[in-house]
Formats: structure tokens, sequence, C-alpha cells
């Protein structure tokens, strides 16, 4: 057989004639007269001498080092012309020196191109047309890239190498066989097309660029079945050659396609385009090889399994080595070689988002902090795997039973994925895909059937259903405490360990458990090591008004916080009384209500709990109770036991039966699981803040007294001139101030409850039936057996209302409902009272709370928090403000 190399036509011609596996009856390209090597009048001589005369006349230089970039674009980046154009420009904004840029075929055409010999040796005639189809693809998108001289003359290019494939699948077609190199070079067609176009284009801008046939350059060997290494000393020099006549700053290369030492054409298998790349990348010393793909980075864990996954913006060579092995997305192993013995980085970049930075792989990582968390880049799972476990007594001591053993699996051709033993030795397990555990379990049966009858051997187990999480990190097996987080991560996600492996390399953990487990260990591990410290995982009881409120200003607001501060807030459940809506990952919150009409099931407060307990993805929890509900209140001992943090403006809890009440704050204090509750007193007023940090300052509280009703401060700020009584208590209710039941505010019920929060909070054993209150519901409306039947009835008290107000105004008094807190004389009260005009509990408007703190510190003049104490907005921002409080614990930033 022989190899020509061509002139300008740059083309590889085959002498068919020298194949057997052809018959050797066949001729192609002589006809076109192209078979001058270059710049050399050689004609049709052996490839072997052709090579010998060139080399031994080197003496050129090809400049080295840091002015080199490498850039690899693959099929899918050379997709359309459009595409192939955005190659060029990303080319051109490399202000590199000189740029060697290696490209795939036009996505699909390797493809294509595989089919035409496929065709053509199954002696399918189709194969024409399938020509065809090539032809025209690369015409139209060179008709739409290129114009003028250069589309001719890659045109006339494109038909006469079309022509030659023509007359080369006929051959293939008559022998009804394509020998490798026959197919080799068939398909090593598709990336000298793209490579032409993408360098005519680069030209088109008026850049130097050449383009370089790396069957000219790049020297291979066969390595193994499919595989192949390259020859860097011949390389090297052809390269040094090929540079010496065409000095260009930018070289537009083949990726995939190579020859071997004899010229033969061939490509580098299933290393591809990334392994051209990666080998003239270490041929010049290049500063960096960026390979150009569809994607972002490398994940830190498949994203489709774990939503959690984030670009990693670092690995090391090894790290890649480690993933790439367990299916990650990145490089080929092999692929990484040739540029990591010269510690050249390779950055994986999405040429559809330039504006992400990317992964870089490269020796040492920049970021590599030490943190235990740094030590773990990246998760992977393997499925469809059985654990096979040898097991006796027989086995300690005895050299050669784990090569008895490994050898019989050898011989049935199973590939041996993880390898475990403990030090007894009595037993030794390790992992194989499923489908072939049959074949292992009965050749080691019949190997060891004499062991096994004679008891040295107990047993050869077999145990199907297996899947194998992967850990991957630098250092990690060196660093103290990444194991343990690791699984404790699984321990508390219930996840049962059945195998471990750990190498001495410290790349990888390796942990066997049932393959149903699997997807929730991955997520559990990753969201370990990989989310924030203050990740929280919220569930909204509730969403009411204040809970819907709440809802909408997460979503506002969510983006930001995690920003600025880190804090990830993910609402992964939301239940009202009859429906509910989970997720294990976080709601949509832009659609959060038409999701829960939608897509809800039956609520159920048990499940709902259940489903925030056992999420094992987020590391932290919380309930936020926005009903009013006494039952729902009544597990928040249980929630907080459990670990789940609580967050609520529902007073219940707080204002019920005192035992309950000290039984929670008693775990609440000896727990790390937070309970706050600002925005039962006062809403988003800092009430409950101001008070605690009086209290733990060592103030002294005297006295609280103040306006705590934001619905009866609006209803007697506003209770004025001709408005009747039921009207203004109708306009609360429509602002959103009231209870869900205005009855409880109109009684004193809600004002006797906070003063209860309020005089607990600084000491007091107060009961809510201790509390004197005043109601203002009329005894004939107490027994309405619903909140609108109170609301019909209420008008027909209104003169009684107007009478008392005269009073009041002729003796130039207001009517407020204040509720104290008396704590020298450890009591409580909540009365409608009479205040002169000029008091600051008349100057109020609108829903405004006043509460003063008579302390030691503060006795001449109390101290005053003042402002509106109800409505939607405010308290669901003072509920908010409680969720940061618990972030902020947790370890957010300030
Ligand atoms: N409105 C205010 O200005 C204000 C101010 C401070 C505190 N609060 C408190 O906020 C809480 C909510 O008030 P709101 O005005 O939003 O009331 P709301 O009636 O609008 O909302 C309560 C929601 O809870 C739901 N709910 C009731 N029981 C439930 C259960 N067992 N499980 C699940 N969902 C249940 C209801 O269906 C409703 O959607 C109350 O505790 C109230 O005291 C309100
Ligand atoms: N209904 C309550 C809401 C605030 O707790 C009020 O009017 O004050
Ligand atoms: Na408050």
């Amino acid at each position: 057989m022989l190899v020509h190399r061509g002139t300008s036509a740059q083309c590889w011609k085959y002498d068919l004639s020298q194949d057997r596996s052809l018959g050797g009856s066949v001729r192609i390209g002589q006809s076109q007269g192209s078979f001058l090597t270059h710049r050399s009048t050689n004609l049709l001589r052996p490839a072997a001498a052709a090579i010998s005369v060139e080399q031994d006349d080197v003496n050129t230089y090809l400049p080295k080092g840091d002015m080199w970039s490498v850039h690899k674009f693959g099929g899918t980046c050379m997709g359309t012309p459009q595409r192939i154009q955005s190659v060029a420009d990303i080319v051109l904004s490399d202000s590199s020196e000189r740029k060697l840029v290696i490209v795939s075929a036009m996505s699909k055409v390797t493809d294509m191109m595989y089919n035409l010999v496929h065709k053509a040796q199954s002696r399918d005639d189709s194969y024409m047309i399938a020509l065809e189809e090539v032809f025209e693809k690369h015409m139209a998108a060179a008709k739409d890239l290129l114009d003028g001289e250069d589309l001719a003359s890659f045109l006339s290019q494109l038909h006469s190498d079309v022509s030659s494939l023509r007359a080369m699948l006929s051959a293939i077609y008559i022998a009804g066989h394509a020998t490798e190199s026959f197919s080799d070079f068939v398909v090593g067609h598709g990336e000298l097309w793209s490579a032409q176009m993408l360098s005519y284009a680069i030209k088109k801008s008026g850049a130097p660029c050449s383009w370089m046939d790396t069957r000219e350059v790049l020297v291979v060997k066969p390595s193994g079945p499919n595989q192949v290494d390259p020859d860097y000393l011949e390389s090297e020099k052809r390269l040094q050659k090929w540079f010496s006549r065409q000095p260009a700053e930018i070289i537009v290369a083949t990726g995939f396609i190579a020859s071997t030492a004899e010229n033969i054409p061939t490509t580098l298998k299933r290393d591809g385009s990334d392994f051209s790349a990666a080998i003239i990348g270490s041929l010049v010393r290049a500063r960096q090889v960026t390979i150009w793909t569809d994607v972002d980075g490398v994940f830190s864990a498949d994203p489709r399994k774990v939503s959690e996954a984030v670009i990693l913006s670092t690995l090391s060579y090894q790290e890649a080595w480690e993933m790439s092995y367990f299916g990650a997305n990145v490089l080929h192993p092999r692929t990484i070689i040739p540029v990591m013995k010269d510690n050249i980085p390779i950055v994986i970049r999405n040429m559809f988002n330039i504006s992400a930075p990317g992964t870089m792989i490269c020796r040492q990582p920049a970021n590599d902090n030490g943190d235990l968390d740094a030590c773990v880049k990246s998760f992977a799972t393997i499925d469809n795997l059985a654990l096979v476990n040898v097991e006796g007594t027989g086995m300690a001591g005895v050299p050669g039973t784990s090569s008895a053993i490994f050898s019989v699996v050898k011989d049935v051709g199973a590939n041996v994925i993880m390898i475990s033993q403990a030090s007894s030795e009595h037993s030794i397990c390790f992992a194989v895909p499923e489908k072939e555990v049959a074949a292992v379990s009965a050749a080691l049966h019949v190997r060891f059937r004499e062991a096994l009858a004679a008891g040295r051997l107990s047993k050869v187990e077999v145990i199907n259903g297996c899947s194998i999480l992967a850990v991957v990190g630098l250092r990690m097996a060196s660093t103290p405490g990444v194991s343990a987080m690791l699984f404790d991560a699984l321990a508390k996600a219930n996840i049962n360990v059945r195998a471990i492996a750990q190498g001495c390399s410290e790349y990888n953990i390796t942990v066997v458990l049932k393959q149903e487990d699997c997807v929730r260990a991955l997520r559990a591990a990753h969201s370990r090591f990989f989310l924030s410290k203050t990740t929280l995982a919220v569930g909204i009881i509730g969403p009411g008004l204040i809970g819907g409120t709440l809802l909408n200003q997460l979503k506002d607001q969510a983006a930001v916080l995690k920003e600025n501060m880190n804090i990830d807030l993910r609402v992964i459940g939301i239940t009202g009384s009859s429906t509910m809506l989970l997720s294990d990952t976080g709601i949509d919150l832009t659609q959060w209500k038409e999701l829960l009409r939608k897509e809800a099931e039956p609520a159920d407060l048990a499940n709902f709990v259940r489903h925030m307990s056992d999420n094992h993805v987020f590391p932290n929890k919380v309930l936020v109770d926005c009903t009013a509900d006494t039952s729902v209140a009544s597990h928040y001992y249980d929630w907080l036991k459990k670990g789940i943090h609580v967050i609520t403006p529902n007073k219940k809890a707080n204002s019920g039966p005192l035992d309950r009440y000290l039984k929670l704050r008693t775990l609440q204090r000896a727990s790390y699981t937070h309970y706050f509750y600002e925005a039962t007193v006062g809403a988003g007023l800092p009430i409950i803040s101001t008070l605690r940090g009086l209290l733990e300052t060592g103030d002294k509280i005297l006295r609280i007294e103040g306006i705590f009703s934001g619905t009866l401060s609006y209803i007697f700020n506003n209770f004025e001139g001709t408005r009747t009584f039921s009207n203004v208590v109708a306009e609360a209710k429509e602002a959103g101030y009231t209870e869900p039941d205005p009855r409880d505010d109109l009684s004193g019920t809600d004002v006797a409850r906070k003063v209860i929060i309020l005089a607990r909070e600084s000491g007091l054993t107060l009961e809510l039936s201790d509390i004197p209150v005043k109601s203002l519901v009329p005894e004939a409306l107490a027994s309405c057996s619903s909140a609108d039947e109170f609301m019909q009835k209420l008008p027909s008290f209104d003169e009684d209302w107007a009478k008392q107000r005269s009073e009041a105004e002729a003796a130039g008094e207001v009517l407020r409902y204040v509720g104290v807190v008396d704590a020298v004389n450890q009591k409580g009260q909540v009365e409608l009272r009479r205040y002169k005009r000029d008091h600051p509990f008349a100057q109020l408007s609108g829903s405004d709370n006043i509460i003063a703190f008579t302390t030691s510190r503060y006795k001449e003049q109390p101290l005053i928090v003042r402002g509106p104490g109800a409505g939607a907005e405010v308290t669901a921002g003072g509920v908010f403000c409680d969720m940061l409080r618990l972030a902020s614990s947790l370890g957010a930033p300030s």
C-alpha cells in the first residue's frame, strides 16, 4: 500500500492496487496528477522513502512555549456556518501571539462518513446518494460562510475530494470490504473540510492563517484495541518541518486524524480530537489548551441527578482522570496525559456561553485552600452492579486466594469495578457489572468446589442491585474528617453502606450501596460538601394572607440573598388546610399559587413534616407556621426535637398552656435548633428582639404598656366624625389587620395573648386566664357561628359605640385599647381606656402599635417602639426577618 501527500490539493491518496484486501485491482486518483509531495518532484514515491528524504534536511525552528494557545472545537461548535463564524471570532479574539486551532468535523459528518463506508461494504449502492448529501452539506455551509476566490477554491477541493471518495467507495463496494485504514481515510475528510472552511473564515478577517492536515504531522502507533499512542519525537520533527514551510500566526488543524509512521492515514480512535489538541498542545508546549464545547464546564455531579450540582472552577489532572472514569463528561483520561507531562492547563469552556469561565484542569488547583469541603471535587455513581462476596476461614493467611479468585474473574472476562478486603482476610468482596455476575459466580463455584465442600470457604455470595457512589478529590484520603463527613451525610440520610474502598491514591473513596438508595445518597453527600451552610429548606404552613405575602417576598428577594449573603432559601413545601405542594429541591415561587392549585395533593401535615425531615439534600430545615391554628402550634416541640427550626407569627404556642410553653422553651434552649416568633407581637416591629436585648444585657423590666392590636388601633384611630363602628371594623378586616376571625381582636384575646407572650418572655409565669380582659364583642354576638355572621350583625351595636365615643370626646379624651405587663406586681391586664388628646397613645394613626418599655435603665423615659403593627407586608417582613436571623445563627455573614 502506498500513501502520498498531495500539494496544494493537500489530499491524501491511496494506491488501492497495493491493498491486498481489495484484490489489488483498483486505482484511484492517479489521473488527477496530484501525487506530488510538497515542494517535491517525486512522483508516486513509497511513503517511507518520502519521509526519510524530508527528515534528513530538517533544520528549522518551531517556536515553542507561552506564545502558543491551542483551541479545540468539537463537532457541535462546528455545526453550522454561523457557528463556524463564531469559532473564527473566538479564535480572533484570543490575543495570544500564536494560535493553533484543532477542529472536529461538522456535527453528524463523522457518522455520515462511517455510514458511507458501511453502506459501500454492505453493497448498498445508496452510498452514492449518501455521499451526495455529504457534498451538499459542505457546499451549502461553504456558500453561506465564504465568498469569492476562497469559496471557489474550497469548492474545487471539495469536488476533487468527493470524486476521490466516490472512487474509493466504489472500490470498497466492489470488494465488499473496507480495511480499517480505508475506513479511516474516508472518515477523516470531515475534519479536512471543516478545517479548511474555518481557516478561510479566519483569513477573511485579514488574519494570517494556514490550515494543517494533521496526517502530515501527527504520527501514532497502535497500542491496543481501538487505541493509539502518539510518537512524540517523530511528530515533533514533522511539525517543525511543516512549520518551517508555513509559519502562520494562526494554524487551523484537523482533529481526530493522524498517520502511522508508514504514512498510512489513521485516526485517534475513540480519544478523538481532544487527544489531537492535547498532543499538539504538548508538541508546541502551549500556554493553555482550551477545549470548547456546549457545557459551562465540569459539574460536581451529574446535574440530571443533582440539581444542586455546580461547575467546578479547577480540577487537578488526576481528579479529572478519576471523574472521567466515572462517566463525568470531562475528557477521556488518555487525553490528559500529553499535557499533564508538561503541566499545560486544559480549560473546558462553553462556546455558547462565553461569559462562563469554564473549568481549568491543571496541576495545582488555585482555589485549593485546604478546607475539608475543598478536598472533595465531585460525586459520581455507577449503577447495575453486583457484589460478589467470597467468605471463609480458609482464606486467612493463605497466599494465592485472591489471585485464584481474580484469575477466575478474568477468565470469564468480567470487569472488576471495585475490590474490598478487610484485614482479617475472612472475606473478599468485589463489584462487577450485574450482567456478568452469573458467569462469575458459576465459575467461582466450580473453581472452589473443593474448598466449599471442605468448609475452607463458607460461601460465594452474590448481592444484586448495587450501585457505587464514588467521591473524587485530591488529598481526600489524607485529610482527616473527609470520610467522616461523607459517612455522616449517608447515615443522616438513613443509607446503608454495603462495602467501602479507598485506594491510597487519595483521589477516590468508593462506597457500595443499594441501587434504590443511590440517587438519594448522591444528593445527600453532594449537598453536605457543596451547599452553602446557610442553605435553608423552608416549609410554609398556611399560605393565607401572611404566608402568601411571605412567599411573594421570598420570590423577590431570594436571588439577592444568595448573591450577596450566600443565603440560599428553598421553599420545598407549602401546605394549606386542604392541599399541599411538595418539591425535593425547591418550588418555583414565580408560580406557587398556580402550582398549589394544579399540582397539589391533599394536605396532610404529618406527611408534610415527613417530607421535610426525609429531605437529605439540604443541611437545614425550617417550618414556618403562618396559620392561627392551635393544633399546628402544638407540634413545634416535636419539630424542634427532629432538628427542624420553627418560625411563626402564630401566637398560639407562646400564649397557650404554660407548662407546654415552658417545655418548648426548655427544649429550645437546650438544643441548637431555633425557634423565632418576632411577628407574634407588633407584627414586623422589633418588640421581641428589643425585649430580649434588654433582658440579655441585664436590664430589668418594670412595665410594658402599649397598644398591641393593629386592628383596635386602626378602629379607634378612625372611629371619628360620622363613621360607624361596624364600618371601621369592616375596613380593618379588609386591610388585613384582623385575625382570621375579627372577634379574636375585638374580644381582646389577641391583645391578651400578646401581653402573655411579653410577660412570659420577661420571666413571668402567667396563664392566659390570669389576664383580666375587657371584651369589645357584644355579648349577644359572642356565640355567632362564623366571622361572617358576626360582621353582619355588628352594625346593630353601632349606636352603643357612638355613645361611648361622644362621652369621651366631651371630656376631651379618646378611646384606646391597651395592654399592660406589670412585671413588678407579676400581673397583666387588657382594657379599654380613655386618654387625653395630648397623650402619646392618642397621637397614633393607621394600624400603629405603640409599646413603651419601662426598665431599670429606661425609668424616667420609657423606651418606645412605634409603627404599623399589623398588615400583610409588615408581618410577612417580620417573619422573613426571623428567617434571616436563623440563617445568621447558622453562620451567614452579617
Ligand atoms: N394579619 C396580620 O396583620 C398579622 C400580624 C401578625 C401576626 N399574624 C398572624 O399570622 C397568622 C396568619 O394570619 P393571616 O392573616 O395570614 O390569616 P389567614 O386566614 O389569611 O391565613 C391562614 C392560612 O392558614 C391556613 N390554615 C389554617 N389551618 C391550617 C392547618 N391546620 N394547616 C394548614 N393550613 C392551615 C388557612 O387555610 C389560611 O390559608 C395568624 O397566626 C395571625 O395571628 C397576622
Ligand atoms: N390581628 C392582629 C394582627 C397582628 O398580630 C392585630 O390586629 O394586631
Ligand atoms: Na414584632
